[in-house]
Formats: C-alpha cells, sequence, structure tokens
C-alpha cells in the first residue's frame, strides 16, 4: 500500500498554470527526490502536500486519507518539512528551536520533559548540531542553521519528512553527513522520504525512486537508472551532458558538458550584445 497519493493535483498562481495534472505514488520507508528546473513547481508540489497551500479536495491522501479533511494536529504528527528558506528571526538558543519539534505532542501548556529532551539530544548528535546547542540560533551560519532545522524536523518523529533543497547550504562534508542520515532514518525507522534536490548526482546515489518534474507535468518516476538519461536531461535542462557509471555506487553520474554544449558562444554573444 502506497502512504501518499497524489492524484490529478492541479495549481495555479492566479493564470499561470503551476502544477498540471500530476499524479503519484510514494511507498512507506523509501527515499524519493523531486528533479527539475528551476520553476517546474517543486516547491509548489510540497507545499501542496503540507497544505501550506490549499490542495483540491481528493487530490492527496496519507494513508488513504484526503489531507483537506485532516486537522492541523494530525498533519504535523504525520509530515514534517524541512523549508527552503530556515532563516530563523527570534533569539533563541538552538535547543530551544531544536525542542519546537515536540510541540504537536505537548499539550496546552504543557511543558517538554526528559523524554523530549533525550529525543531532541539524540537527533541534534545526528545532525552534528549537538556542539552549538545552547548559541542563538541567530549567531549560526546558513549550512549550521539548515542541520538545525532538520535536526526539529527528526524530533518530529513524524513518518513522512519533507525537504526543499536541505544540502543547498551545505559543504560536501555535511551533504553527505546529511544524507546519511536521512537515509539510515529511511532503512532503519522507516522513515518515508521526499526531497527536493538539484544536485542530480546526489539524488542518484541516494535516493531510490526519483521524479523529474518539468513545466508542471512528470516527465518520468523510477529508479535513476531510467530517469536519468542524456536525452531526458537535454530536454528538461536544455543542458548536454555525458553519463557514466559511478565505479562505487553503479548509479548513473552525470557529468555536464554545456548549454547545447556552446557554452562559450552564449556568454560571448550576451556579452557583446550588452557592449556593442
Ligand atoms: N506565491 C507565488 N505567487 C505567484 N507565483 C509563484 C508563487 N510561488 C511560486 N510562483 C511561481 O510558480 C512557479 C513554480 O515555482 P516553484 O517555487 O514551485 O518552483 P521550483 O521548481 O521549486 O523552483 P526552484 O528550483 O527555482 O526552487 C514559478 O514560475 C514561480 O515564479
Amino acid at each position: 500500500m502506497s502512504e501518499i497519493a497524489v492524484n490529478d493535483l492541479n495549481w495555479r498562481y492566479g493564470q499561470e498554470i503551476v502544477l498540471d495534472g500530476v499524479s503519484f505514488k510514494v511507498e512507506k520507508g523509501k527515499f524519493y527526490s523531486i528533479l527539475g528546473p528551476n520553476g517546474s513547481g517543486k516547491t509548489t508540489m510540497l507545499k501542496n502536500i503540507l497544505k501550506i497551500l490549499e490542495p483540491d479536495k481528493e487530490s492527496i491522501y496519507i494513508d488513504n486519507k484526503d489531507i483537506t479533511v485532516m486537522s492541523s494536529q494530525d498533519m504535523a504528527t504525520r509530515v514534517a518539512c524541512v523549508p527552503q528558506e530556515t532563516k530563523i528571526d527570534f533569539d533563541f538558543t538552538v535547543l530551544d528551536i531544536v525542542m519546537m519539534g515536540r510541540a504537536p505532542y505537548l499539550k496546552r501548556f504543557e511543558v517538554e520533559g526528559k523524554k523530549d529532551f533525550e529525543i531532541a539530544k539524540e537527533a541534534m548528535i545526528m545532525t552534528n548540531t549537538w556542539k552549538f546547542k545552547d548559541k542563538s540560533v541567530k549567531t549560526l551560519s546558513g549550512g549550521e542553521r539548515q542541520r538545525v532545522v532538520v535536526a526539529r524536523a527528526i524530533v518530529q518523529q513524524t513518518d513522512i519528512l519533507l525537504l526543499d533543497e536541505p544540502i543547498s547550504h551545505l559543504d560536501i562534508h555535511h551533504q553527505l553527513e546529511l544524507l546519511d542520515t536521512i537515509s539510515y532514518l529511511c532503512k532503519e525507522k522507516q522513515l518515508t522520504v521526499i526531497s527536493v534536490l538539484h544536485d542530480i548526482n546526489m539524488a542518484a546515489q541516494y535516493s531510490d525512486f526519483l521524479i523529474l518534474l518539468n513545466e508542471g507535468k512528470i516527465r518520468d518516476l523510477g529508479v535513476a537508472e531510467k530517469v536519468i538519461t542524456e536525452e531526458a536531461i537535454e530536454k528538461v535542462y536544455k543542458a548536454k551532458c555525458c553519463i557514466i557509471k559511478n565505479p562505487i555506487t553503479n548509479k548513473p553520474h552525470i557529468i555536464p558538458m554545456g548549454k547545447h554544449g556552446e557554452e562559450t558562444q552564449y556568454g560571448k554573444r550576451v556579452y557583446s550584445n550588452l557592449y556593442r
């Protein structure tokens, strides 16, 4: 049985069609990455699944339940998210921010207890954020803050985790560490993950399935070997690439060749038009 079912999801901002009849199913305990060019509708899709935007009735189901009839409390104990923008303006400590992930489990006016603290500590060790638990979150770097937001999402102990470009601010070490952690949670704790990623090679390496979105439609869904082809990358991203097999993981690995192989010409043209 699939855990999430998206059936003919449509979304418009004014006259602009952003999602156009999107349908797919997500299996429990699997890692899905959403790929696609800028503006193809990836964030809009996550926002619909999170109910940050209001999807049409009967277009998104979690465990066969239409999310439009689920309460916000119900949603908060089922789905956690790491948004694209993680700026936090309040002067809370890092530990305070992570503990906020326990809010859906507390009664009104109840404060967090020892168990909540232990859950937070474990998530912070996993995300390598425990060392700055007493620092003000405002003083963290972008990458450190992003890991704190991931810790807060883990602490929410949901069975579904949605992430919007979670590695965009991270160096290579922390990218691998974070994707390893998420992958571990998938395999060992049966966490279902849907993550927007721009790094096609990282997505191919870590995901069970890829969803390739283009102009609001699903172009392909499946294992990396099926979805990542030279034709698909050229068609969707308008970029030429060569695909080799990663010798360690055996997954497809793309080597970009330029914008239709004429990137220097493109730069020269724009430049000479500007300064003619
Ligand atoms: N609040 C909004 N109001 C109007 N248009 C919007 C709004 N949010 C997004 N859009 C438009 O919807 C389209 C899809 O945006 P979305 O953020 O879902 O794309 P994306 O695939 O996540 O892009 P990126 O890779 O750049 O993050 C874009 O053309 C964007 O300009």
